[in-house]
C-alpha cells in the first residue's frame, strides 16, 4: 500500500462543505496518522459525519479534499481492501439474514462468500448468521455493520459513531477488538460526540466544532494542556490564596466544596505559604482532569447566534479558561496543503444510471465498497 502526498491514512485539506446557506465542513485540515486510533470528536451537527463522506467519496467537497492512502477515494486501485466503512447501521434490510447481507456486499468487492462467515465469527455474530436483521438489537446491527466493513480485509476503518446503541460490554467488546485491528499497524477513524465513550480506546484525537478544526493531536497533550491542580482543605482558603498570590501563585479557586484549587505550584510551597500566613492545611490532593470537560470547554459556543449570511453557528469557539487551551506548540502542520491545482480527478460522480441493487431501499449503510459510493443521491 502507498501513502503519498503526508504519508497519513487519512487527510484532508481546506475540506469546505456546504448546503445552501449551512456551512457544514469548514476549511477543514487535519490528518490521522497510520497505525493510530484517532477519535475524531465533536458536538452534535458539527459536521463529523459530512467529514467522512466526503472523505469516502459519498458527497462532493464544496472546496478542499479529502485524502485515503493519498489518494482521494475514487483513485483508489482497491478500495475494500484500502478502507472499510460504517456510517450508518439502522439502513440494514430487516429481511435479510446477517449472511445474506454480507454475500451480496462480497461478491460486490470480489471476496469469496467464505469471508461472509469469517468476518461474522470476528465481530461475535457466528450464532446469528441466519436471522433476519430485522430481530436484531442495535448493537447487532452495529457489530454487522462493523462486520461488512471488515469484509475486505482493509488497512483503515473509518467508523460514524459505532458506540451507539452499545451497552458498556459492547464498548469494551468494540474497543478490544480496535485495539488489536490496529495492533497491526492499520489505522481507526471512529467519530463520537462523547469524549468519554471513546476515552480508553483512542490513543490521538480530532476535535471539531461547528465544522472548523479546534484540536488534533494525541490524547496525552491535551491531557496536559491544562495545568494540574493541587486542590488544597485549609483553614482559611481565602488568607491562603492571598499568601500565594503575594508569594507569585496568582492562579488559586475557590472551589464550591470549600477547597482552594492552585495551579503553578506543588504541595511543598503551598504548605510552606500556609504556616507562614499561619493558616493549618488539612490536605491536599492532586486534581483529575477531567477531559469530557476539557473538550466540552473547546467546543462550547457551537451554538452562539449566527453573523447573518453563510457561517451557521458563529465564529469558531475561543477554548474557553485559558487552562483549556490547545496543548503547547500546537499548530496546523506547516505547509500541509494540497499541491497547487490539486482537487477530485475528472469525472467525479455517479455513472449514469447507477442506482441500488433491486431490492435494496434504503441508502448505503456501509462505506464504500466498489461502486457502493455511487449510490449515494447527495453528491452535490
Ligand atoms: N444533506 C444535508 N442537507 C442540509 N444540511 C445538512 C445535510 N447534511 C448535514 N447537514 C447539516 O450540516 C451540519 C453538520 O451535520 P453533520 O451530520 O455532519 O454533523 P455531525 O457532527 O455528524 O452531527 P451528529 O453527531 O448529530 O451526527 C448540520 O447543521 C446538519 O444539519
Amino acid at each position: 500500500m502507498t501513502y503519498g502526498f503526508g504519508g497519513h491514512a487519512l487527510e484532508t485539506h481546506g475540506l469546505t462543505k456546504s448546503f445552501e446557506t449551512v456551512r457544514a465542513v469548514s476549511d477543514l485540515t487535519f490528518a490521522v496518522p497510520r497505525g493510530s486510533i484517532t477519535g475524531f470528536l465533536g458536538p452534535n451537527g458539527s459536521g463529523k459525519t459530512t467529514t467522512l463522506r466526503l472523505i469516502l467519496g459519498l458527497a462532493k467537497p464544496t472546496a478542499g479534499v479529502g485524502l485515503i492512502a493519498g489518494a482521494p477515494f475514487s483513485a483508489l486501485t482497491h478500495p475494500a481492501r484500502t478502507v472499510g466503512a460504517v456510517l450508518d447501521s439502522r439502513s440494514l434490510h430487516p429481511k435479510r439474514t446477517a449472511i445474506g447481507h454480507l454475500g451480496i456486499f462480497a461478491s460486490a468487492i470480489g471476496v469469496p462468500d467464505s469471508r461472509a462467515e469469517d468476518v461474522l465469527g470476528l465481530v461475535g455474530l457466528a450464532d446469528a448468521a441466519r436471522r433476519p436483521v430485522g430481530a436484531f438489537s442495535l448493537g447487532m446491527r452495529q457489530r454487522l455493520a462493523l462486520a461488512t466493513a471488515l469484509l475486505g480485509d482493509p488497512e483503515i476503518l473509518v467508523l460514524d459513531e459505532p458506540a451507539n446503541g452499545l451497552d458498556p460490554e459492547g464498548i469494551a467488546w468494540l474497543r478490544d477488538f480496535l485495539k488489536s485491528f490496529a495492533a497491526g499497524g492499520r489505522t481507526v477513524l471512529i467519530s463520537s460526540h462523547l469524549l468519554r465513550e471513546i476515552e480508553a480506546t483512542v490513543d490521538n484525537l480530532v476535535i471539531v466544532s461547528a465544522g472548523s478544526l479546534v484540536y488534533q493531536g494525541s490524547i496525552e497533550q491535551l491531557r496536559a494542556s491544562r495545568p494540574s491542580r493541587i486542590l488544597v482543605t485549609v483553614s482559611d482558603p481565602a488568607a491562603l490564596a492571598l499568601a500565594l498570590a503575594s508569594s507569585g501563585v496568582t492562579n488559586s479557586q475557590l472551589l464550591p466544596d470549600g477547597r482552594l484549587g492552585v495551579a503553578g505550584s506543588d504541595a511543598d510551597t503551598i504548605a510552606r505559604v500556609a504556616k507562614e500566613a499561619d493558616v493549618t492545611v488539612f490536605g491536599t490532593s492532586h486534581e483529575h482532569v477531567d477531559l469530557e470537560q476539557v473538550f466540552l470547554s473547546m467546543t462550547a459556543g457551537q451554538f452562539a447566534a449566527p453573523p447573518p449570511g453563510m457561517q451557521p453557528y458563529g465564529a469558531p469557539p475561543a477554548y474557553g479558561q485559558a487552562s483549556y487551551g490547545p496543548p503547547p506548540g500546537y499548530a496546523p502542520v506547516p505547509n500541509y496543503g494540497p499541491p497547487p491545482g490539486y482537487g477530485p480527478p475528472p469525472g467525479y460522480g455517479p455513472p449514469p444510471g447507477y442506482g441500488p441493487p433491486p431490492g435494496y431501499g434504503p441508502p448505503p449503510s456501509y462505506g464504500p465498497q466498489p461502486g457502493q459510493s455511487t449510490w449515494d443521491g447527495d453528491r452535490r
